[in-house]
């Protein structure tokens, strides 16, 4: 069954319709970028997805459940897991802490009971640390990491909620260039090894085309064109959108996107 199904979802703020009739499907294991330019409505999409917008009509399924009006809370238990743009740490716990709390929320332990669990779960941290590269740092303060580390701390903690779909919203941002394709190798890598749907919006198209497997792309809130980053980079319409840069839809130097960016 598709993971994710998502059916003309409308929503509008007084006069400006942010998205219009937009329906897309999102398998397991796939990763798929949402781009546009500014104010083509891929947050507003993005969210609607995620429970923090509701949207004015159309339908978001999960597995076949329709979750359209369900809260963010309760998509996390059906398995939504979201990333934000700044990373969400506790920067005064460590590493394997701050993936230890994701873990006692995830179990429905209450986090008032924060000290004892500081011993619960640790083994299942550090599992989840090994995975994204971070259980050298784990007892080390989150406050003390490089951002791009703390990002992948992150991709721990919602990788601590067993997500099925994991949403992205800009993944990349405020991140070196190196940084930027090792974390999405990482995020590709995890993905297709536990069957994770990503669903990411990105205005890096270095990360987009060496990393979307398939790509949306919004304009004034309707999708103009669906297709892998081969397709979407030769379409016409879609270059008109990007007029003004005209370097966005170029390919990354030295890079072929069947192969994605190596990482550094
Ligand atoms: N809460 C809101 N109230 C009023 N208008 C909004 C609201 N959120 C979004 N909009 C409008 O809806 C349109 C789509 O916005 P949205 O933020 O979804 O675009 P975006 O593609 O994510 O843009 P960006 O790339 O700049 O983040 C824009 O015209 C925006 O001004």
């Amino acid at each position: 069954m598709t993971l994710l199904s998502v059916q003309d979802l409308s929503k509008s703020f007084g006069g400006v319709a942010a998205a219009r009739d937009v329906s897309f499907m999102l398998e397991r294991g796939e990763m798929l970028a949402i781009i546009g330019p500014n104010g083509a409505g891929k947050s507003t999409v993005f969210n609607m997805v995620g429970g923090q917008l509701r949207p004015d009509h159309g339908a978001v399924l999960l597995d076949g459940q329709n979750i359209t009006l369900a809260s963010p809370q309760k998509r996390f238990r059906l398995g939504v897991g979201r990333t934000f743009q700044v990373a969400q740490t506790f920067l005064s716990m460590s590493v394997a802490e701050n993936v230890q709390m994701a873990l006692v929320s995830h179990n429905r332990k209450s986090t008032a009971l924060w000290a004892p669990a500081r011993m619960r779960y640790h083994e299942e941290a550090l599992a989840l640390l090994e995975q994204v590269g971070m259980a050298e740092s784990a007892d080390h303060p989150c406050s003390a990491l490089a951002y791009g580390d703390v990002k992948r701390v992150e991709l721990a903690i919602a990788l601590a909620g067993r997500p099925k779909l994991l949403l992205m919203d800009e993944p990349t941002a405020g991140m070196a260039t190196r940084e930027r394709a090792a974390l999405m190798d990482l995020t590709a890598e995890i993905a297709d090894a536990k069957g994770i749907g990503v669903l990411f919006t990105e205005h890096d198209m270095d990360v987009v085309f060496g990393h979307a497997e398939r790509v949306i792309v919004l304009v004034r809130g309707r999708i103009i064109a669906t297709g892998s980053p081969e397709e979407i980079r030769q379409i016409e319409e879609v270059r008109r959108a990007y007029l003004g840069d005209d370097h966005a839809l170029e390919k990354p130097k030295g890079v072929s996107p069947a192969e994605g960016v190596s990482p550094a």
